[in-house]
């Protein structure tokens, strides 16, 4: 089988993040899912949530569903190196995405949220892409939709097909040729971290010259920006006028009105260019005359992570075979 949803950016002026629309249960309650390679959690808003920390968001009611079944005596609690997190009880469900339906699927039901997600009121939960060796569930960890889906795919992959202000795709079984131009490079993954962690071969700033280096990384769909090392962070906003790395607002901020150079990065022989719209990432308080860099330091995260700034300047395969690659192609 197969699949293929709309990836939908949750704020009109820059792309926070991107739901999916996600069915729950009989009758199918719907609700809209960040799905997140960064991550290995199927957690959603629930019943079961004091309403205090619910604003706006769809919830899922288990008991509502003549299919769902609680998972006695599991219970699961994630924390997000941004200090976010969520905690529950568990229920396997039907979840259907873009018609490709997984029986008894683990539903993380939230009993708390932290004041993030409460605020988030377009995200009613997450889809966990990473490897469900990261999954939090306790006292037996559970499988992600795509491990639960992958024996009834055509082929075992999924693809995030991430745009730039307007909505995407994510896909999963196959690979859509209309979506991307020229060949998919595909490099090894190193999946013992648990996520999808694969080789950059080297980078470059605007027009200079590229500048080859092997950086380790992972592909993270869940995360907005990009965090690479610091010696490339300051070769970049060397070339941004009035750029400082700002200790109150947490990361590189310039003007906004300055002219940002493009960034390109090597995946094998291939070069990905980020495109300078896509590195203004926001204004810091809305209507500021100050922006907030896509582009950030990893030295406080401890790993380079490829967040969706960059993953939206490419057409992206996440195969899950055996060994798992990713593989990167223009689009
Ligand atoms: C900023 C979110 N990303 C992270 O915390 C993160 C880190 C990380 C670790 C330490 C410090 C900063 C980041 C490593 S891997 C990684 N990736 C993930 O954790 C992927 N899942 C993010 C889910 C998530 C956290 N807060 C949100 C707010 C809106 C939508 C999604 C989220």
């Amino acid at each position: 089988g197969t699949g293929s949803a709309a990836a939908v950016p949750i704020n009109a002026d820059f792309d926070i993040a991107y739901v999916t629309p996600v069915t729950l249960g009989t009758p199918p309650q719907t609700l809209q899912l960040d799905f997140d390679s960064g991550s290995s959690d199927l957690w959603v808003f629930s019943s079961h949530l004091p309403t205090s920390q619910i604003r706006g968001q769809q919830i899922y009611a288990p008991n509502k569903s003549s299919t769902a079944k609680l998972l006695d005596g599991h219970s699961w609690s994630i924390t997000y190196g941004d200090g976010s997190g969520s905690r529950g009880n568990v229920y396997t469900d039907n979840v259907t995405v873009g018609g490709l339906t997984v029986g008894s699927q683990a539903i993380e039901c939230a009993q708390q949220v932290s004041s993030s997600f409460t605020t988030e009121d377009h995200i009613d939960g997450l889809v966990g892409l990473g490897f469900s060796t990261l999954n939090t569930v306790s006292p037996k960890s559970q499988l992600t939709f795509f491990d639960n889906a992958k024996s009834n795919l055509d082929s075992p992959v999924f693809t995030a097909d991430l745009k730039y202000k307007q909505a995407g795709t994510y896909d999963f079984g196959f690979i859509d040729e209309a979506k991307y131009t020229g060949e998919i490079t595909y490099v090894p993954v190193n999946s013992d971290p648990g996520y999808w962690t694969f080789p950059s071969s080297g980078y470059a700033v605007g027009s200079g010259n590229f500048t080859a280096s092997s950086i380790s990384g992972i592909a993270d769909t869940g995360t907005s920006l990009v965090y690479l090392p610091t010696a490339i962070v300051t070769a970049y906003y060397r070339q941004v006028q009035g750029a400082t790395n700002s200790r109150s607002y947490g990361g590189y901020v310039f003007p906004c009105a300055s002219t940002l150079p493009t960034f390109t990065f090597g995946v094998g022989a291939a070069r990905f260019t980020i495109p300078a719209a896509y590195l203004n990432y926001a204004p810091v308080t809305p209507g500021s005359a100050t922006c907030f860099g896509g582009l950030q330091s990893s030295s406080g995260v401890g790993i380079n992570i490829w967040g969706d700034v960059a993953l939206k300047a490419a057409f992206v395969v996440f195969n899950g075979g055996n060994p798992p690659t990713i593989g990167w192609a223009a689009k």
